[in-house]
């Protein structure tokens, strides 16, 4: 299990490396335009979970939502206190 901040941090740090195995570091090379797709479909795909499939699968996928929130801030440029002053 990890929060937000650690998982953000966690992503971060690869994406600084340039980890070749990151399936995050991928994504960020794949530019804006991609990543807002995933964040799109990640967000319709946790919409019908929650109407259709249940809390269990609405919070999988919301997880998913997250973390391509995530990869967009960091295509973006993007830091946590960026995002949280709007909060
Ligand atoms: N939380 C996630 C996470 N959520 C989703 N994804 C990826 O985002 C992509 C989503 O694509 P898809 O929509 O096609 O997913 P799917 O397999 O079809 O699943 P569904 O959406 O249909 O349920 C997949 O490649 C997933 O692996 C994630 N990839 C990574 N993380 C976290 O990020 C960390 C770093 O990952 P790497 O950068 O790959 O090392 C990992 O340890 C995880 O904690």
């Amino acid at each position: 299990m990890k929060t937000f901040e650690e998982l953000f941090e966690e992503l971060r740090a690869k994406v600084a490396a340039g980890d070749p195995a990151s399936g995050t570091v991928k994504a960020v090379q794949g530019g804006v335009h991609s990543v807002g797709k995933k964040v799109v479909e990640e967000a319709a795909e946790a919409w019908m979970a929650a109407e259709h499939e249940g809390p269990d699968r609405a919070a999988e996928e919301i997880s998913q939502l997250l973390y391509q929130a995530q990869v967009l801030m960091l295509a973006t440029g993007i830091e946590l206190k960026d995002v949280y002053r709007h909060l």
